[in-house]
This record gives structure tokens, sequence and C-alpha cells, in this order.
């Protein structure tokens, strides 16, 4: 620990996030108790396994339980009696209204309060509706107030707000090395307390032995904290909207998107980050996220006309690929087609909201059979039809089209000719943009990008000279 107090933490919540922040916090020293309520669950991590796709948590995980950092209960008596700080990590979900369900954190939050004995800080680390704090506040207060007949006195609580921005697939770097933590409240003592955790974290100067940019702190009102979560995956959906609203312009022109957001990205202002151009965004946040922040602003009176054309443009891209397979089959009825990848992006298991799995049912819709291989969703997900291969190759027996859906990196070292021998057609589409589409077509497949048709394609040489306004070359060295 370095000298630092080794802080008691409960973590409510096993899934991608609360299994995260566990492993993480016992990583940095800390005394962790993950409170799991999926029996089936609770049994793998007490195992040493991790239920679900993360790289590296399974190893961060066993190396901690080994220290006698970290382990794992279904008990709330047991995991909140000797905790500092409990962190709640259940799931919110969006209703049929679109408006979050708060039932799970709520229930959640109780469960923590009827077993509260001390002075606790809980920190909402779950994305939560606007307002959502006062209302886990509300339920725990009234909890503790009860008293139910308990042992007086019992203890009390103060709650922070600490909204979460890791990503699937790289989760523990995100966790350690974020760009920033955030805290939400209006009680300093819980503050300090709260970024005591994060001490090691936001010290550092080094990320994986290079020198990185110490993330910042920042303390804001609950209200804020709340909505900068949603206010930065509404910003990331936008950003990725509109590099796919440009690159069908480029379609229609003959530009190449994947040249036009290098060239944007140079400018810092813009940022080469989430400008891939493709099949559109998915997952389990963004959609939930703009959802919510949609009802929100709706709620209020206020139509917010961009955040619902994040939401069109990227529902309509699905199409955009739909569209370009109309160009070679005059309709897909009874076509075979082989998906590359069903999880919403690489390196996770993670199904929900993946735009491969909404491509595949509209494909289905439409009469088609879909074949589908992913390195790590290996079981059909709940669209009934999809039949899954165990190996890459094997998407290509008979098909008419191949279409990348899911840009994971085994799919880059594939051999376009072994494919292209195996299939009834000769279609290549990329619905990520990852192919050089020159090697894709001499292998004798027809290429399709998004955005990136027969235009002209910019050369990126270290000898470029840019042109000075008046036309003149000058060199940047
Ligand atoms: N998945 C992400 O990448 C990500 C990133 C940042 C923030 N978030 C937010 O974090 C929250 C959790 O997301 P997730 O993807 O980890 O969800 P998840 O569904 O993977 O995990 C939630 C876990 O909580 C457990 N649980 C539910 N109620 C419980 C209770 N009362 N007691 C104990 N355990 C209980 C569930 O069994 C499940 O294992 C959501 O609000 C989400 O929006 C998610
Ligand atoms: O240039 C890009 C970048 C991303 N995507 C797609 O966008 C989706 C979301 O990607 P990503 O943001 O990396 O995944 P998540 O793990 O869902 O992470 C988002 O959602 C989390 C949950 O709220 C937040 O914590 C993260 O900060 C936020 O990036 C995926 O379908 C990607 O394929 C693109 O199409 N083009």
């Amino acid at each position: 620990m370095n000298g630092r107090e080794r802080i008691s933490v409960a973590v409510v919540g096993s899934g991608y996030v609360g299994t995260v922040v566990a492993a993480c916090f016992a990583s940095l020293g800390h005394s962790v108790v993950g409170i799991e309520n999926d029996p089936a669950k609770l049994a793998q991590l007490r195992a040493g396994r991790i239920p679900f796709h993360e790289p590296g948590l399974e190893d961060l995980l066993n190396s901690c339980s080994r220290d006698g950092r970290l382990r794992f209960t279904a008990n709330y008596d047991d995991g909140v009696a000797n905790a500092d700080v409990v962190f709640l990590c259940v799931g919110t979900p969006i209703l049929p209204d679109g408006t979050v369900d708060m039932s799970a954190i709520t229930n959640a939050a109780r469960s923590v309060a009827s077993a509260i004995r001390r002075a606790v800080i809980v920190v909402s680390k779950s994305t939560i509706t606007i307002g959502g704090a006062r209302l886990i506040e509300a339920v725990i207060r009234d909890e503790l107030d009860r008293g139910d007949g308990r042992p007086a006195p019992l203890g009390s609580a103060v709650l922070v707000h600490n909204p979460e921005f890791l990503r699937e697939g790289s989760a523990i770097a995100d966790f350690l090395h974020p760009d920033r933590v955030i805290l939400g409240g209006d009680d300093p003592q819980a503050l300090e307390r709260v970024s005591e955790l994060y001490r090691p974290i936001l010290q550092q100067c080094f990320a994986g032995g290079i020198p990185a940019r110490r993330p910042a702190l920042m303390c804001v009102d609950v209200t804020t904290a709340e909505m900068m979560k949603y206010a930065s995956n509404a910003f990331l959906a936008a950003k990725v909207s509109f590099i796919n609203e440009l690159a069908n312009v480029c379609d229609l022109v003959g530009a190449d998107v994947k040249v036009l957001a290098t060239g944007m990205g140079l400018d810092r202002r813009i940022a080469p980050e989430f400008l891939s151009a493709g099949l559109g965004w998915g997952g389990s946040c963004l959609g939930k996220d703009l959802s919510a922040l949609i009802a929100t602003a709706r709620d209020g009176g206020y139509e917010p006309s961009l955040l619902t054309a994040v939401v069109q443009v990227n529902a309509q891209q699905q199409e955009v690929v739909l569209r370009k397979l109309g160009m070679h089959f005059s309709d897909l009825q009874g076509r075979r087609i082989g998906l590359l990848g069903l999880t919403f992006k690489p390196d996770t298991d993670d199904l929900r909201d993946s735009p491969a799995v909404e491509l595949a049912r509209r494909l289905l819709a439409l009469g088609a059979e879909v074949i589908a291989y992913d390195p790590v969703a290996t079981e059909a997900p709940a669209v009934t039809g999809i039949a899954i291969v165990g190996d890459l190759y094997q998407v290509a027996d008979g098909a008419d089209a191949v279409v990348l859906a899911t840009d994971w990196p085994d799919f880059l070292r594939l051999d376009p000719a072994k494919l292209r021998i195996r299939m009834r057609g000769n279609v290549f589409v990329d619905g990520r943009n990852v192919f050089d589409g020159g090697a894709i077509e001499s292998a004798g497949l027809k290429y399709v990008a998004v955005g990136r048709s027969a235009g002209p394609q910019a050369t990126w040489d270290s000898d470029f000279e840019a042109p000075t306004f008046d036309g003149k070359p000058t060199s940047r060295h």
C-alpha cells in the first residue's frame, strides 16, 4: 500500500462493471467484498472464474483473492458489516417507455441499508436517472429510519455518485488509468474519503511504463455528476453517428471516409477517436443512456432533436449494409449470408444491443439464411434462425456474401482466398472498414465497404508536404 490506508470496500453487483471495480480496488491494496445475488455467477466467481469475457480480469481476480484482498458473498450482513464504502454496481436497464428502471439499484440500496451498522459511504456507480442519487439516498434513509426492531444504534450513510466510464474489452486499463474521476455529492468529508480510494490512480504519472497525463478529479453536485455520464455517452454516440452520416455522403461523391476521418482527427479539437464508420454503435450503454437522456429532456418539455437524430442515423446505418447487398442481389430471399462477428464490439462476449445481431435479425426477416462465427460468443443469441459455426471459414461454405460485422483482430488475419474458394458468390462486405480492399479483390472477391467507394485515395506518406495557403509547398519539419 506504500503507506496508504487500506479501506474496506463492498461492491454490490458482480457484472461487467462490479467485478472490475472490485478487482481493481483490491489490486490497489484495499480490502474488497463483492456481493452478488445470482447464485450461478457467485459460484463461478468463488471458483476464480469470470462469468463473462473481459481480458485480464480473471488473472487479476485470482491474484487479489490469493492475497486475501478480495472475496465474494451473497450475504449483505457479511459484505456490509465492516465496509467503510459500499459501491452499487447493479444494472439500470431501460423500461419500454424509454425511462430508467431503477428497481434493481433501489432494491440493492435497501438491502445495503438494512445491513448498515456503522457510518458508511454508499457510492452509486451504476449509471442512474437524473435525480437517481436523491432517490437512492431517500430509500437508504427510509430503511435506516424504519428501525424495524433491529438493535440500536443503527449506522448512518452518506451518498456519493461516482459514474463509471470504463469500456468493455479494455475495462481494467480504463479503470486504472482513467482520464477523469467524477464524484458527485455535497458532503466534503465523504468526497474526500472516496477520493482516498482512488489516490493511487490519481497520483500516477505513468501508465504501463509510459508517461501519462494525470487523471483529473472533479467533485461536483450530484445532478451534474449524473448528467456527466449521460452527456459523455451521448457525445460518443453522436461522434460515431456523425462519421456514419458522412460515410454515406462519401459513398455518394466517391470520397474515402477512412482517409477523411484521419484528416479530421488530426485537428486536436476533433480528435481521432470514435470516428470509425461502419455498422453503427451498439452495446449495453450508448443506446440505453441516450434513451434516458432523451426521456429526461422530454419530461421537462424540451425536444432534443440532435439526440434523436443520433439514434435515427444509427438505426439507419444497418440499412446501408442491406442496401449494399441489394446492389448485388435482386432480393435476399434464400440467399446464404456468412456473418463474421456477433458481439457489439471486439474483446467482449456482450451481445446486448449488438449491431451484428440486429443485422442478422434484419437479414433473417428478409428471408436470408445467416451463418455466423464469433471468436467468443459461441452460443446463438436470442434471435431464432442464426446458425453458429465453430470456425471462421465455415461461414463461407456456400455463401452468396460474407459480411464482417464485428472488428475482432482475428478477422484481420483471414485469408480472403480461402474464404472465396468456399463461397458460392463473391461479395465481401466490410461492415467495419478494416480491410485493405485491394487484398480482398485480388482474391477474386468484390470488396464493399462503408463510405469508401471507388473515389480517389489520398496518399499518406511521410514525405508529403502540406501546401501553404498560397499553394506553395512547405516542409513540416
Ligand atoms: N457494461 C459497461 O461497460 C458499463 C460501463 C459503465 C457503466 N455501466 C453501468 O453500470 C451498471 C452495471 O452495468 P453492468 O454492465 O455491470 O451490468 P450487469 O448486468 O453485467 O451486472 C449487474 C450485476 O448485478 C447483480 N445484481 C442485481 N441486483 C443485485 C442485488 N440486489 N444484489 C446483488 N447483486 C445484484 C446481477 O446479478 C449482475 O451480476 C449499469 O448502470 C450500467 O449502465 C456499465
Ligand atoms: O469509432 C467508433 C467507435 C465505436 N464504435 C462502436 O460504438 C459502440 C460502443 O463502443 P465503446 O464505446 O468502445 O463500448 P462500450 O464498452 O459500450 O463503452 C461505452 O459505454 C460505457 C458504458 O456506459 C462507457 O463507460 C464508455 O465510456 C463508453 O465508451 C460499439 O458498437 C463500437 O463498435 C464505432 O462504430 N465507431
